[in-house]
This record gives C-alpha cells, sequence and structure tokens, in this order.
C-alpha cells in the first residue's frame, strides 16, 4: 500500500510502517502530481483535499490529522467512495491552554480580575465544550451560543447577539462553514464588531474567516475599544501585518500545538485507518508518547489561588513567547512572510498540556484543589 503523509505529521513511520510504503511531502506541494498513485493521503489542514487532486487518482482513504475538516471536499468523497477520518478532539485541549493563557496576558495588561468578567463561549463542541467546564469550573460567569446544539438539545444557550451585548470577554470556537441553516464565515463582521461593549476582548482560535479580517482591522484603526487576540488569520499563511499590529496576542495558527495533541492526531487517523482496512491496531500512543517533563510541582496552602492559576498555566504554556516569534518574522516581503509563518510551526517548540500536570498541594488547602480540578490537572496522592 503506497501511504503519501505530509512531512509535518509527527510519527507517521511509527504509526503505518508495517502497513506500507511512506513518501512524505510538504502539505502545501501536494497536487495531482505529486499523489502518484498513492492509495492513503495523510493531511494537515494546509492541504486542500478536493475533487480536483483526487479525481482519477488511487486515493481510497484520506485521514486529517486535525479537527478542522473545512480543508476537505466531503461531499465528492462521498460521492466517490473515498473514506475518510479526522481526529475530533485531538489537539482541544491545547486550544483551550491558549485561551487560558491569552486570558491572562490581557489580564496583566489592564490589571483585570479574570474572576469579575463575564465570558461568552461561541461554539461548544470539543474546544469550546473543555473551554466552559474550565472557566465554569473556576467559577466564572459563562455564556453560550451554540445553535445547533440549541436546536438539538435545548438548555441553557444564549442567541450571538446577547453574547455580544453582554460579555467582555469573547472566545470563537465554530468551525468555518459558509452554508447550512448557522454558517460562520463572517459571524463577526462590521455590524457585530460594532455591537460589542467597549472594554470588550475578542479571541479567535478557530479559523481566521470566522471574523471578518477587514472589518476587524477597519474597527481596530477607527479607535474601538477592543483587545484582540488571533491565533488565526483569513488566508493564512498570509497575514494581514496591519492587523497584526493591531492585535495584543497574534500567533500563527499554533493554538492546539501541544505534543499530546499532535500525536494524538496521528494515533486517532491510525486507529480510523485500522478499522477501514479491518485490521487491529498494534501500535499504541501510550507507548509513543513522551514522559512529562515537568514532572511535580509543589504548592503550600498559604499560596494565592489567582497568583496559582497563573503559575500553573505558564508553567505548561505562555502564548507571548508564540506571540513574540509570530511578530518577529513579520518583516520583508509577502513570501518572506508566507514563508515565516510555515517555517514557525514546522519547528514549533514541544509544549505540553496542562491536563499532564502533577501538583503537590501541602496541607488543607479547598481553594487550591478546587483550582486544580477546574484546570484539569492532575494532584498528587490522588
Ligand atoms: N487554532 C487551532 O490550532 C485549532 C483550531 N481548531 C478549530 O476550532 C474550531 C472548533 O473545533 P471543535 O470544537 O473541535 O469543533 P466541533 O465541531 O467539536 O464544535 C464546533 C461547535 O460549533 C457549533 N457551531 C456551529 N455553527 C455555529 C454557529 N453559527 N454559532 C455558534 N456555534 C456554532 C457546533 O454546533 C459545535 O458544537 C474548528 O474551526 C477547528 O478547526 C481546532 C483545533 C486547533
Ligand atoms: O486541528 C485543527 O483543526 C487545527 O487547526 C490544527 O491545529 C491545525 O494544524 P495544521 O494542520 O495546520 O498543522
Amino acid at each position: 500500500m503506497r501511504i503519501l503523509a505530509d512531512e509535518n505529521i509527527p510519527l507517521v513511520e511509527a504509526f503505518f510502517g508495517s502497513h506500507g510504503d511512506i513518501r512524505r511531502l510538504p502539505g502545501r506541494g501536494i497536487d495531482r502530481a505529486a499523489l502518484g498513485d498513492a492509495e492513503v493521503l495523510l493531511v494537515r489542514s494546509v492541504t486542500d483535499v478536493s475533487r480536483e487532486l483526487l479525481q482519477g487518482s488511487q486515493v481510497k482513504f484520506v485521514g486529517t490529522c486535525t479537527i478542522g475538516t473545512d480543508h476537505l471536499d466531503l461531499a465528492y468523497f462521498a460521492e466517490a467512495g473515498i473514506a475518510w477520518s479526522s481526529a475530533p478532539g485531538c489537539n482541544a485541549r491545547g486550544v483551550v491552554d491558549w485561551v487560558l493563557g491569552s486570558l491572562l496576558a490581557l489580564a496583566e495588561v489592564h490589571g483585570a480580575n479574570l474572576a469579575e468578567r463575564r465570558y461568552g463561549v461561541v461554539g461548544a463542541g470539543q474546544v469550546g465544550g473543555r473551554l466552559v467546564d474550565v472557566l465554569r469550573g473556576l467559577g466564572w460567569d459563562v455564556r453560550v451560543c451554540d445553535p445547533p446544539r440549541q436546536r438539538a438539545e435545548g438548555g441553557d444557550f444564549c442567541e450571538l447577539d446577547e453574547i455580544l451585548r453582554e460579555c467582555d470577554v469573547i472566545s470563537l470556537h465554530t468551525p468555518l462553514t459558509r452554508d447550512g441553516t448557522h454558517p460562520t464565515r463572517h459571524l463577526l463582521d462590521a455590524g457585530r464588531l460594532a455591537a460589542l461593549r467597549p472594554g470588550t476582548w475578542l479571541l479567535n482560535a478557530s479559523r481566521g474567516g470566522v471574523v471578518d479580517n477587514t472589518a476587524l482591522r477597519e474597527h481596530l484603526a477607527s479607535g474601538a475599544e477592543l483587545d484582540v487576540a488571533l491565533d488565526v488569520w483569513e488566508g493564512e499563511p498570509q497575514v494581514d501585518v496591519d492587523l497584526a499590529a493591531r492585535c495584543r496576542i497574534a500567533t500563527p495558527h499554533i493554538a492546539g500545538y501541544s505534543l499530546d495533541g499532535k500525536l494524538r492526531g496521528t494515533a486517532q487517523i491510525y486507529d480510523a485507518f485500522c478499522a477501514w482496512r479491518g485490521c487491529r491496531p498494534e501500535v499504541v500512543l501510550d507507548d509513543l508518547l513522551p514522559a512529562q517533563w515537568l514532572a511535580e510541582l509543589s504548592l503550600t496552602e498559604e499560596c494565592d489561588p489567582q497568583w496559582a492559576l497563573a503559575m500553573l498555566c505558564r508553567a505548561v504554556y505562555d502564548p507571548r513567547s508564540d506571540d513574540a516569534a509570530f511578530r518577529r518574522s513579520l518583516v520583508g516581503d509577502e513570501q518572506a512572510r508566507r514563508k515565516a509563518f510555515d517555517v514557525l510551526r514546522k519547528h514549533y517548540p514541544p509544549r505540553r498540556e496542562i491536563t499532564g500536570l502533577w501538583v503537590d498541594i501541602q496541607g488543607d488547602a479547598l481553594a487550591l484543589e478546587r483550582l486544580l480540578g477546574a484546570l484539569g490537572a492532575n494532584r498528587v496522592g490522588e
């Protein structure tokens, strides 16, 4: 079996090596000619797996090591009988860690107390759902907008316009969709941006096109009182440099780039591939995942929970380092900047997730225990 895989998918050889010959290519370079006689195609979000790419090819299975599927022509897959799999939830926790780190950075800039702000989460699936659990676990006030879930489940959801009117922090976690009952392309357009409360913080780690980037740049340029954290960009790897300069946090689509999330992505498409082939998976992620390198932290009961929140999150991940690296890369002409965007992502330093953190609490400290529970970190001895 011939397998073609994006060069940035980790551990393809370890998982798929016994199933065929593996060829690696840069994801953006996978075109019809490069596909050759591959039967299995393993991609990341940067490969547009369209009818044009696949028609007349030998491809029978497509695996994407990502949560998002907006780069896959699923209608064509169905028409052509091509099996496929994404990796739902694989890197959701990494995105939550990016949101937490961005909130801490914004709070520091403004001297704000995160517990006193009202949060609006738009899209409560794998990523947004986990985020809501964390924020509510911290005891914070959270509103949720998810019309598809609202329609399917009923329950305690808000309209988007209510979120825009009433929340101080808005975090977007929808897929990018152009059709259907609740399309999300330009969900935040000029009109909705204008409806935001002065002093709002807007975070987008979903897909760039969920926010109209031109409208956002113009809104910020007009002096709007709005703080923005963007991980995703309309038209990436091309980035609106002026917009990036106006953001408090700007990162190159790495919110979900925890090592754990990336390896989970490979493991999930491997499992789906094995199910498709009708064979038992023989490689197990736990055998390949390196041990946590921050083995354990110890806190005493005198520790202030607000300080502990920032310290625990930043011990694992602080998006300000990615923000700084990204800003350094926004020089030169457009071609150089596009290349730099991909280079930052290709050579992304390994980072772990808060859920892998072990914390020893010395003494009786209910607030710290609650904090660990909310963050999903582990308490030593339990
Ligand atoms: N920046 C990054 O590194 C990463 C970005 N992502 C992106 O994050 C987004 C969310 O991913 P998941 O949570 O895994 O997706 P999901 O499919 O599990 O959840 C998306 C949720 O959005 C809801 N939704 C759909 N249309 C909506 C609308 N118009 N308004 C409000 N809610 C709506 C759906 O009902 C669903 O509950 C995707 O775009 C994904 O591609 C995912 C992982 C990493
Ligand atoms: O899983 C998703 O969806 C994402 O957005 C990934 O983090 C994107 O990573 P790449 O596939 O673009 O490397």
